[in-house]
Order: structure tokens, then sequence, then C-alpha cells
């Protein structure tokens, strides 16, 4: 629908050019009111373009469309078309004429028509920028508060200045060129940084242009304060920088087409990956993954990026060599200004050398270092994850215990390397005797574990366990020798023998137990009747430590009969305990026990110490050649300062050494038989007497024998037990020819018989001891007895 025409303004005016009348489109288009509009004339109204001869008469006029502008109320000047029509047709009677004034339709006003009328101090002073207007000589002429700003000047220091000196020293060269510029060309632009009287700093960029004010050639112009996008774009170059040279890779995708293609990388990501940029760009940020691996993190980051949400994940990828790499990759989402998720930058370190570290760590954590089997933190973890796995499926599994035997004599006598090589060897002898998803450990220095899943049957894992002990007990050539080892296994089954780690851990280690108490290199299997054998054991240990303080440990005192004269010249201290609860209890139960726990070491002493209480009160008595033997074990004649502090214990106690006798066993002897003699030859430095207990039993050998400086060789009771048979008579004979031959003392022990008695007097035999003469005494009893002078019949 088009608009309703406007009515058009018609001024009735005179033959003069007085208006007479109007309507009201005229008031509506100039904008004057009635009482304005009366009274003037049409050139008042509408200044005609010279042009139209507008200086003619109005009768001249009619029916010639004129140009012109109309004045309106509020100054402006609307361009208007003019047609001037008489209101009569008489032409001998002059009247008046209707000016139709009709605004020339898209016609714009001159551009500069308004110019006269602008409020120009006000527009300079509302400017969001300087302005300023300079003469040649670069004086300010004029500017607006906004310079002031920024010069931190007051209106009156400003026009004293030159402008040059308001910019830095190194930069006025170029500001003077570029007035220069201005003033040759018309105009210039550039960007400067005005320092203010303070040191204010606002980067600025100026465009100005030459004009004159009446004569005086002048550049005016503008500055715009672009400091603040000046600092922007700095951030962005520092950002930029930093992401060009950080040393984790960075990758920027961009996902506004729907897909999320690689935009830029960084040289650490070249570095990194092996890709540049050129190779890679628009390409899917997928293209190093694994096909098939690590899936679960590969959708994790697709769900996210999905959600347009930052993800982070651990990732193996491959590089461009075909390497596999680790890396901690997290990714996240860049808005545009409207919020949108345009771009995801993902930075992506490299742990690969980390991750290589902490497996290694892990598995040092995890591993025994000599031989690379479990230790006792993973063995832990794979038997509870072997029970649990038993119990659920009805299974039979076992846990064996395997002890080394004399693995310290291995290495004493070959040396530490060799003993390594051994458990190295044992090592790989136990990963070959069972299946891969056993676990093999090694807990402590001749400690080996086995953790065996999935038994048909308890035959065929007794079977196994056996086979493993035969292929352990296979010599090992070390540096040219050959070494036999063997072992001790004690074997727990589960769930029979228990369902936790604990239970059965202590069933396993009660049959090791018991294998080593029944003697090298064999195998037990746990029982509840073994439990309480090893649990009698236990608890004997735990009461033992506590025996000598409590005053529970008694001396019995065995004569010793010279079987020539029948006179007791001696005795042997045999140690008994008196237990609160279980009465007297024989060395043979409590003496492995107190070996076995180092406690034998305080035990020996404090014989010794009761031994020499003994041979004092008997000097007391007046009896000064009597002889008290006691038992040394291996541990205390090992012992590093047990000569000495023999010595000082003597001393202290005012004791004659030679009236003490220390009997150590043939065995003890000959399983080292350097150190023994060493040790020996100490302790008869002291002027103690020494005598080799259980003789017979420990194969000596002859060489050794003679070099041993000993008193006494006590022929073990076994072979006298029976002399009548033929062979023990002919050992017994020959144990007593071969003492005497070495001009050593011969004494047999456990006489219980005339017929005994009567053989050994036979053959010459030096003493005797044992129950046909009397058992172990009391120290009152020996001491009636050696006082009243007690003779062996003759
Ligand atoms: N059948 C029979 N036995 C007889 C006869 N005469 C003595 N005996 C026993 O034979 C053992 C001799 O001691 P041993 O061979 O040194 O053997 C000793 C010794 O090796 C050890 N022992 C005893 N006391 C000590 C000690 O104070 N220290 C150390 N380290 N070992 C000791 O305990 C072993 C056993 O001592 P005991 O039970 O006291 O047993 C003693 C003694 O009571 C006899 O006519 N017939």
């Amino acid at each position: 629908m088009n608009p309703s025409p406007l009515p058009l303004a018609v001024f009735v005016v005179d033959a003069g050019g007085a208006i007479a009348s109007w309507n009201k489109a005229c008031e509506k288009l100039t904008g004057y009111s009635a009482a304005d509009i009366r009274n003037k004339t049409l050139e008042q109204i509408i200044e005609f373009d010279l042009a139209d001869g507008c200086a003619r008469p109005i009768a001249a006029r009619v029916d010639v469309d004129s140009t012109g502008q109309l004045r309106c109320a509020d100054s402006r000047r609307l361009p208007v078309r003019v047609t001037i029509a008489p209101q009569s047709f008489d032409p001998d009677q002059p009247g008046t004429y209707s000016v139709i004034v009709i605004p020339r339709a898209g016609l714009a006003p001159p551009r500069y028509a308004l110019i006269q009328d602008l409020p120009t101090a006000d527009i300079i002073e509302g400017l969001p920028c300087v302005f300023y207007v300079i003469d040649q000589s670069g004086r300010l002429l004029l500017w607006n508060h906004l310079l002031e700003n920024a010069l931190e000047m007051t209106a009156e220091e400003l026009p004293t200045c030159d402008v040059q000196h308001f910019f830095d020293e190194n930069d006025r060269p170029d500001i003077v060129a570029k007035i220069v510029e201005a003033f040759e060309t018309g105009q210039s632009s550039h960007e400067a940084e005005l320092v203010g009287k303070h040191g204010k700093r606002s980067s600025l960029l100026f465009h100005c242009a030459r004009t004159s004010l009446g004569d005086l050639p002048v550049i005016f112009g503008t500055g715009l304060d672009i400091s603040a996008r000046k600092q922007t774009e700095q951030g962005l170059r520092v950002r930029e920088r930093a992401i060009y040279s950080s040393v984790n890779a960075i990758v920027i995708t961009c996902c506004e087409n729907g897909k999320n293609l690689v935009e830029y990388v960084n040289p650490a990501f070249e570095q990194m990956t092996g890709y540049t940029l050129a190779e890679i760009k628009g390409h899917d940020p997928r293209f190093m993954r694994i096909e098939g691996c690590d899936v679960h993190e590969h959708k994790r980051i697709h769900e996210a990026l999905k959600k347009r949400e930052s993800v982070q994940a651990i990732l193996r990828n491959v590089r461009k060599n075909g390497e596999v790499f680790w890396n901690d990759l997290r990714i996240d989402p860049v808005s545009n200004v409207d919020g949108e998720v345009t771009h995801f930058v993902g930075v992506i370190s490299d742990i690969t050398e980390a991750r290589h570290y902490e497996r290694r760590l892990h598995h040092l954590a995890h591993h025994d270092p000599l031989t690379g089997l479990a230790n006792r933190t993973l063995l832990q973890d794979e038997l509870k994850f072997s029970i649990d796995f038993a119990v659920r499926n009805k299974v039979l599994g076992a846990l064996a215990f395997l002890d080394l035997d004399n693995f310290k004599h291995i290495n004493d006598n070959f040396g530490h390397d060799a003993g390594d090589e051994v458990l190295r060897e044992i090592a790989n002898r136990l990963k070959m005797s069972v299946r891969d998803n056993d676990t093999v450990a090694r807990v402590g220095g001749d400690e080996f574990v086995l953790v065996i899943n999935n038994q048909p049957s308890h035959e065929q894992l007794a079977d196994l366990i056996e086979r493993i002990r035969q292929r352990v007990n296979v010599p090992i050539t070390v540096a040219g020798r050959d070494i036999l080892p063997g072992t001790s296994i004690g074997v727990s089954r589960f769930p029979h023998d228990g369902d936790t780690v604990d239970r059965v851990m202590r069933a396993a280690d009660a049959a090791m137990y018991h294998a080593k108490a029944l003697g090298k290199n064999n195998s037990q299997f746990y029982s509840s009747e073994l439990n309480q054998i090893v649990h009698e054991h236990l608890m004997l240990e735990a009461s033992l430590s506590k025996a000598i303080g409590n005053r529970e440990m008694v001396l019995g005192y065995q004569p010793k009969v010279d079987l020539r004269t029948g006179k007791v010249v001696g005795a042997e201290a045999l140690v008994r305990w008196n237990h609160p609860e279980n009465g007297i209890v024989l060395p043979d139960k409590f003496i492995p026990v107190a070996e076995e726990t180092g406690l034998i070491v305080p035990l020996g002493e404090w014989v010794i110490i009761e031994a020499c209480g003994a041979l004092k009160a008997l000097a007391r008595l007046g009896v000064h050649d009597f002889v008290i033997s006691v038992n040394l074990s291996a541990r205390q004649l090992r012992q590093r300062q047990f000569a000495a502090q023999l010595a000082r214990t003597l001393g202290r106690l005012g004791v004659n050494p030679a009236n003490l006798e220390l009997e150590v066993t043939e065995s003890q002897l000959m399983d080292h038989p350097d150190e023994a003699m060493e040790a020996l030859a100490e302790l008869k430095a002291l002027g103690v007497r020494l005598s080799i207990d259980d003789f017979g039993t420990g194969y000596s050998s002859l060489s050794h024998l003679q070099k041993f400086p000993v008193d006494f060789i006590k022929i073990d009771r076994s072979f006298l037990g029976e002399v009548n048979l033929d062979a023990h008579a002919v050992i017994t004979r020959a144990i007593i020819a071969l003492g005497h031959n070495l001009k050593l003392k011969v004494i047999a022990e456990g006489v219980e018989t005339l017929e005994q008695l009567t053989f050994l007097r036979t053959h010459h035999c030096d003493q005797m001891q044992g129950h046909y003469f009397s058992p172990a005494l009391s120290q009152k009893s020996l001491e009636e007895m050696v006082c009243s002078d007690t003779r062996l019949p003759g």
C-alpha cells in the first residue's frame, strides 16, 4: 500500500512576494508557526538558486520551475522545487500567486551545507580520540582534553611545547618525518607512543591531514588510543610464543565443520612425534593411535569431545618412526565470543621415560634383584589371588617353603659370588619345575617359596614336590668345583590347610620347621599333628628364653673314674631344665632349640660359670686336682671373642684353667676343621683341657686329628653299647689304640655293664663314665662322693 501523499505546501503571495496566506503543509514543512510566517516574504522563506533568476519579479517566474533551499525553523536548509502559478488568469489584473513548494526527493542537502553551524568545539572535545592541529613549526595550535590527559599536562602548559617532545627521544625523528610527510603529501598516519609528563605511556594510532587556517598551512589529526589493543596483541604474541616454544607438544584442532581436524601443532609436537605441521594439517588427530590399544581411554576422549568437555587420558601412540610412546594427553575446548566451541587444544607430555622408570621401580619393589624372582610383597599378592581362586573354583593349590641346606657353608667355603651363582641356578631350576602361572619367590638369603596352582590331586602334588626336591639336589659346578645343594621343603595346601594368606603361610612354615628338624634334604606336608609338634617346639622356644633368668636351669655332674685306680678324677657337667610345669626336661629336647635360636650362647656361659662355682666349692673342700668338663656348642666355639671371654671369666672367678675341660664333638670340629683348629689353639693357650666328644661318629681325618691340640678323646657310647658285637669291639679297641698312638687319653661314656667295664680295662682305656658307676649327680652329692673318696671297685 502506498503511503497517502502529503498535501502540497502552498504559499499565496502577492506580486511583490509578500506572503498572504498558506496552508498547514507549509507550517509542517518549514517548522514555522503561523505567527512566524505572517509578514514574511517568499524570499525570506525560500533561498532561490541564483541560476533560477530569483531576482526577477514573481510574475516573470510563473510556470518556470525553479529550485532553492527552504529555510526551516530549525536552521536546516531543505532543497525544494518551486512552481509559481497565478491565482487569476486575467492578464490585466495582477493578483496573487500560488507558490507550490515540493521537497526535492532523494536529494541530500549539500555535504557541508550546515557546517558553519556545527558546534566545532563541542565536537572536538567530544571526540573519543586525541585531536590536534599543528603548524609547520611543530607547535600545537588546537587540541582536545584527551591529549591533555595523555600528556599529563594542563592546557596552559601545552602550547609552549614543540610536539616532538611529547614522544620518546628515539621516536622523535620519525614523528618529525611524519609531520613533514603530512605537510608535503597531504596526509600521513603512524603508530607512536605518547609519553606523559610523569612517564605515562599511551600507544596511539595517528592520522593527520593537511589544511590551512586562513593563510596558515596546518595539519590536523586524530590519535586513537590503541594501548589496550597493543597490550592484547602483546599478550597474544607472548602466548603464541609460549605455545611455539613449549616443551609440551601442543595440537590445536578445529571442530567448526563437524569434523575435528588438526589446524596447528607446535615444534615440540613435531619433535615428539616426528610429524611436521605440513604433513598432518587437516588430518584427524587420531592418526597416531594404535588400533585396539587403550580402547577405553579413546572412548572416554570421544565422549568428552562430543560433549565439548575437557578430558585427560594416558595413551600409547606411535611416532612416525614406528616407536610406541606413552603420552599424558589433556584436551580442552576453546569457545568463540558467542560461546560456541570452535577448537580443541591438546597438550601432550611424553611420559615414556617416567612410565619405564615407574615400571622399573614397580619391578624392583616386587622382585628380588639377584634372581629376578618375585619378592615377599609380590608373593603375598599372588598367594592371596591363588587362595581366592582355589576357594572359588574348589581346586587344590599349595604353598611350598624351601630352605637350602648348608647354604652358609657354601658361602663360607666358596665365597659370596659362588653363593650368588648357586642361588641363581636354584631359582632357574625352580622356575623350570613349575608352570608359568605358578609363582616362584625368594624371600630371604636361601629361602625360596613356590605358589603352586590348580593341582589335580594330593598325590600328584606330592610327586611334584619330590621332583622339585630332586631337581634342586643335583650338583652345580661353580668355578670348576661341584657343589651339591639340598633343600628342606615345608608344604601347606589350600584351601585344605587354610583359606587365608596368614594361615597358609603359617602352615607351610610349620611344615618347613618340621622338615628341618627331621634332618636335611626332605620335604614335609603340614598336618594337624605336625602343628602340635611345632606348637610345642615354639612354646619351648618361648619359655627357654626366660629359663636362664628364672633360674630354672640346673647342672648335673656325672663322675668320671680313672680306670687304673678307680678314683673319681672329674665329672661332666650336664645341663637340665627344671621346667615349672613340665618338670625336668633333658638337654636332647631343648639344646637343639637353644642352638637354633642362639640361646645356646648365654646358656653355655651360664654352664661355665656354674661349673667354675662347683670347682671353687671343691677347692674349698681341699680338692684341687679335680676336672669338670662342659660341652661346648658349635656356636660358642665360633664366637670370635670366646677364648678371651673365657679367660676373663676364669680370672674373675679365680679358677685354675687346668681344672676345666671343654668337650667339642667330632662333627663340630670336622665341619670346619681349619676354623676349629684356630679356636682350639686359642683355648689350649689358656691352659684349659680339651676333648673330642662322640668320637668315632664324625669321620675324622687322621691328619686333622694329629693337629688338633686335644687331651682326650671320648668313645661314643653307641660303640660301647654292644662291645660283645665283634664290629663294635673292633672299633672301640681301634679308637683306644688310635688315641694312645696320638698320645691322647681315652675315655668311654655310657658304661652301663661290668662287661663293658671289663672290656675297657682289658684294652687299657684310661677313664670311664656311665650309669654303671653313677648317673649325673647334684653338686652336693658329687662333693660328698669326692670327699668320701668313693671308688670304682677294681
Ligand atoms: N644311656 C646312657 N646314657 C648315659 C649314661 N651315662 C651318661 N649318659 C648320658 O649320656 C649323655 C652324655 O652327654 P653327651 O654325650 O655329652 O651328650 C650331651 C650333650 O651333647 C648335650 N648337653 C648336655 N649338657 C650340655 C651343655 O651344658 N651344653 C651343651 N652344649 N650341650 C650339653 O646333651 C647331650 C645329652 O645329655 P644328657 O641327656 O644329659 O645325656 C648325657 C648323659 O646323661 C649311661 O650309662 N647310659
